[in-house]
């Protein structure tokens, strides 16, 4: 029996075995990505795993890691690939879903070069959250949840990083037609409204259209 704990060969299998459905979503830090996540499990049936919050519970573990993960969090810069992807992947084998929301991940190059060489997953899309940064820093300073790197040092610093490496991560799906890039500066009802057009499948918008017909 394959388990959480086989080795990556194994789960490598296991998960191309599967062929889960996987969308990204990406965006800057406070443009509402975990926000619409919660939403869109509610209305759509899919699995949310956010990769911050997957290395927020290993820090906490007390994982040999927790030291590294938490200075890498402080500093608003990006653990290496291979611990975040082993996280998704033993979450994706463990829930028994086949529709994932990856959120915050893939946030650089080697996140995503890795990934796709690990599990030899493609994204069937790439949901992308634009936001100001204005905006952003509002959200983040009344976030509230405690964390160390919401302050304003480390805002900065998480800001330069998406700008320097996730943004061209974005740029990459971008050219292969594979982005679906949503205006997060509004309200969450509004964000919303425009995330359930990309997830509501085209014959179900047709049967609606029939109806009011
Ligand atoms: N469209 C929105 N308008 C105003 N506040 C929002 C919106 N979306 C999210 N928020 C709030 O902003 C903060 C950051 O949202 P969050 O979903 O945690 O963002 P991310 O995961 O992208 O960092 C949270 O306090 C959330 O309640
Ligand atoms: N793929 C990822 C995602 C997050 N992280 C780390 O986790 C921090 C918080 O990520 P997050 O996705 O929870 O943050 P938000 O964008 O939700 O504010 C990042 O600033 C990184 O330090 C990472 O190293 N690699
Ligand atoms: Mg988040």
């Amino acid at each position: 029996m394959r388990t959480a704990d086989a080795s990556s060969k194994a789960v490598e299998f296991s998960l191309a075995e599967k062929k889960p459905k996987v969308v990204f979503v990406l965006g800057g830090p406070g443009s509402g990505k975990g926000t619409q996540c919660a939403n869109i499990v509610q209305h759509f049936g899919y699995t949310h795993f956010s990769a911050g919050d997957l290395l927020r519970a290993e820090r906490d573990s007390g994982s040999e890691n927790g030291n590294m993960i938490q200075n890498m969090m402080n500093e608003g810069k990006i653990v290496p690939s291979e611990v975040t992807i082993k996280l998704l992947e033993k979450a994706m084998l463990e829930s028994g879903n086949d529709k994932f929301l990856i959120d915050g991940f893939p946030r650089n190059e080697e996140n995503r070069a890795a990934f796709e060489a690990v599990t030899k997953i493609e994204p069937e899309f790439v949901l992308f959250f634009r936001c100001t940064e204005e905006e952003m820093e509002r959200r983040i300073l009344n976030r509230n949840q405690g964390r160390d790197d919401d302050n304003i040092e480390t805002i900065r610093k998480r800001f330069k990083v998406f700008l320097e490496s996730s943004l061209p991560v974005i740029e990459y799906y971008k050219a292969k037609g594979r982005v679906r890039e949503i205006d997060a500066s509004k309200s969450i009802e509004e964000v919303f409204e425009a995330v359930k057009v990309i997830f509501t499948p085209k014959a179900e918008e047709v049967k609606k259209c029939c109806v009011i017909l």
